[in-house]
């Protein structure tokens, strides 16, 4: 039963307040001062009705103490004011005294459902994070936990974060994760890549500009860092910074102020920056193209994320899992790899890591007719595709050429890899085997994949 606590010095007020919600289901407790409301159990409330007038402390008071339970502020009509400043205060609404009972209950009503609605998106979020600690980061080996368990650690510590690994390998994704898992996370989150800027734009894009900062600039323009206001800015590649920017940025995070480009006056942001890089920074620092006290800024906190090749039978997981975001993308359903694909996976260095694994995977996606995915849909530097670059010999006809080819290379090859080979489809392949009477050999090297 929902319970509501009314807390007004008026008793004939309070009591008649008290009846019409009594008779509505509500299950009510009273009191008459703010020191009385909170001899009461208050968490058990899920909404608190104050006057705002109140011998001792105001009414008000009870928001803050409360808080997330709802608070509906009554007031005079003559105090517009307390109206205002009990909103200001964080109260779910406030009612002008006299009011009608239809008013009253509607108001109610409004805050309970509004309050119903947040509470079970906080539950669903929770139920979310508790399912995928770190959302959409897949990985179980003993690196990925660590890179996990920092990421949660780290994420409510409000610090700079350096995250560092090869090209590929999550680093934005895993800075999602700092921002979502934060006290920011409804806040912005705002990614940059610093490489992908030219030096001579990147202080503009970053700090903003005024009107005629320079030629071109006819409008005044916020940057990234104030877009990021409240949340979180990602700085990709923050060892490609020019000197003149890494000095700028030091002053944001030492004392949280930017100046636009062309501008004399500073402003204040609040801004979390999670910077990662593929560089060797130590080594940029003591070449002196890096400055140390940046270094020193940026790297409270660091997370390094491991190359693919480390992730031991994670590699295996990701690839499934890559296959079934591409196949869905694509539209394509029951796909699957076979074990020849996954040993050339397994093999294979994966300099781009995880984003080289998806990109292969989609590819494999476009290419594969039948269900199985071979590795030479992969296109990896493995697949066996170098003998069908040879033409056939002057005279020898397409066909003859197709039958030796096959007949050459059927025990040493899948049907796949032959196909690929002679630039043709599985389908095409065994249309032809069947016109030309060549059958596939068994045992097939296919079976049981
Ligand atoms: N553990 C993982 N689980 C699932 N997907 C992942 C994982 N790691 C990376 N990815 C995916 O791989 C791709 C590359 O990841 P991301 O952009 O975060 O890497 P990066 O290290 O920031 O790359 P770069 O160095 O090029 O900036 C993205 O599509 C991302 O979703």
């Amino acid at each position: 039963m929902t319970h509501i606590l009314i807390v007004e010095d008026e008793a004939v007020i309070r009591r008649q307040l008290a009846r019409l919600l009594s008779r509505q289901g509500y299950q009510i407790s009273e009191a008459g001062s703010v020191p009385e409301a909170e001899s009461l159990s208050l968490k058990d409330c899920d909404l608190i009705i104050a006057d705002v007038r109140l011998p001792g402390a105001s009414g008000t008071e009870l928001i803050a103490r409360v808080a997330p339970t709802p608070v509906l502020i009554m007031t005079s009509y003559a105090s517009i004011r307390s109206a205002v400043e009990a909103m200001q205060l964080g109260a779910a609404d406030y009612i002008a005294k006299p009011f009608n009972h239809e008013e009253m209950l509607l108001t109610i009503e409004r805050i309970l459902k509004t309050g119903l609605l947040a509470r079970q998106n906080a539950a669903l979020k929770k139920d979310l994070e508790r399912q995928y600690p770190t959302m959409g980061m897949i990985g179980n080996c003993s690196a990925m936990r660590e890179v996990r368990d920092r990421v949660q650690r780290v994420a409510g510590a409000e610090v700079t974060v350096l995250i560092r690994g090869e090209s590929g390998t999550g680093k934005e994704l895993v800075a999602r994760a700092i921002h979502d898992q934060g006290a920011r996370r409804d806040g912005p989150f705002i990614a940059v890549n610093c490489a992908a800027i030219p030096d001579n734009l990147i202080e503009a894009e970053l700090f903003g500009h005024e009107k005629g900062a320079f030629t071109g600039a006819t409008q005044r323009k916020e940057g990234l860092i104030a877009a990021a206001n409240g949340g979180t800015l990602f700085m990709d590649e923050v060892g490609e910074l020019a000197p003149a920017v890494q000095a700028r940025l030091l002053r944001v995070l030492q004392e949280g102020e930017i100046r636009p480009v062309g501008s004399t006056q500073s402003r204040r942001v609040n801004v979390r920056v999670l910077a990662a890089t593929h560089r060797d920074l130590e080594q940029m620092v003591r070449e002196k193209s890096f400055r140390e006290d940046l270094y020193y800024r940026l790297k409270v906190m660091e997370i390094t994320l491991p190359p693919l090749r480390a992730r031991g039978e994670d590699l295996e997981v990701l690839a499934e899992h890559l296959l079934a975001q591409a196949a869905q993308r694509l539209n394509r359903s029951g796909l699957r790899l076979s074990q020849r694909a996954l040993a050339a996976i397994r093999r294979h260095d994966w300099p781009g890591n995880v984003r080289e694994l998806g990109n292969a995977l989609e590819r494999a996606v476009i290419l594969c007719d039948g269900p199985a995915i071979e590795p030479d849909h992969l296109a990896l530097p493995q697949a066996p595709a170098r003998d069908a670059m040879q033409l056939p010999a002057g005279g020898q006809s397409l066909e003859d050429y197709f039958r030796q080819f096959v007949l050459a290379k059927q025990d040493s090859m899948s049907e796949s890899e032959l196909a690929r080979a002679l630039g043709i489809s599985r389908k095409t392949l065994w249309e032809r085997r069947s016109k030309m009477n060549l059958p596939r050999k068994t045992p097939d090297r296919t079976a049981g994949e």
